[in-house]
């Protein structure tokens, strides 16, 4: 039978349904994509949480998506920047960094498309992502954001995962456990 973990973030309660990932591990399958209520709900608490001042948003494909285009309206900025999973025809000059997913377990990468980069140049950035789990997509997309000279001055997300929830350098509005498989 299918087992469910409810999630609460603030007033807004989601069924999640919890998927094995490994022979040893499960998690909370927690997907924002279609989810207005929530991405609109979640942008403008973290909103609160963001510095005041900053110039871009940065989010990594695809999940973080919806959340940085709501997140970017409500701190009236302008554009923001998609770090993606693959190298397209269309980028200038990409940046490439290997990154290990708890959800994924063949080898991806994240791509920083080179007009991206150029815009941020010096600039102050901001991370915002749906989950923060094992920290590697962060990680990664910290080292391709300082590697094109921007600084990181805050790092937010709807939930921490597992161990993330001990972080101190994350802003995030719920927990989400980790189920360990044991028979
Ligand atoms: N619980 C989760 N659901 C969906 N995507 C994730 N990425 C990391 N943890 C996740």
């Amino acid at each position: 039978m299918q087992k469910y973990f409810e999630l609460q973030v603030g007033p807004l309660t989601r069924q999640l349904p919890i998927m094995p990932i490994s022979d040893t591990l499960a998690i909370a399958s927690f997907v924002l994509l279609g989810d207005a209520e929530l991405t609109d709900y979640a942008a403008s608490e973290l909103a609160k949480r963001v510095p005041t001042d900053f110039d871009y948003l940065v989010t990594l494909e695809s999940k973080g998506i919806p959340l940085a285009q709501e997140l970017s309206r409500c701190t009236n900025h302008a554009q923001y920047v998609v770090l993606r999973k693959s190298v397209k025809d269309y980028m200038r000059a990409p940046q490439t960094v290997p990154v290990s997913a708890i959800t994924t377990s063949a080898p991806q990468q994240l791509v920083l498309d080179g007009t991206d980069a150029d815009r941020l140049v010096a600039k102050k950035v901001v991370i915002v992502d749906d989950v923060i789990s094992s920290g590697g997509s962060l990680q990664a997309a910290k080292t391709l954001i300082e590697r094109a000279g921007a600084t990181v001055v805050s790092q937010v997300a709807i939930l921490a995962e597992g161990d993330a929830v001990d972080r101190t350098d994350i802003h995030y509005l719920a927990e989400l456990p980790l189920f360990p498989i044991t028979d």
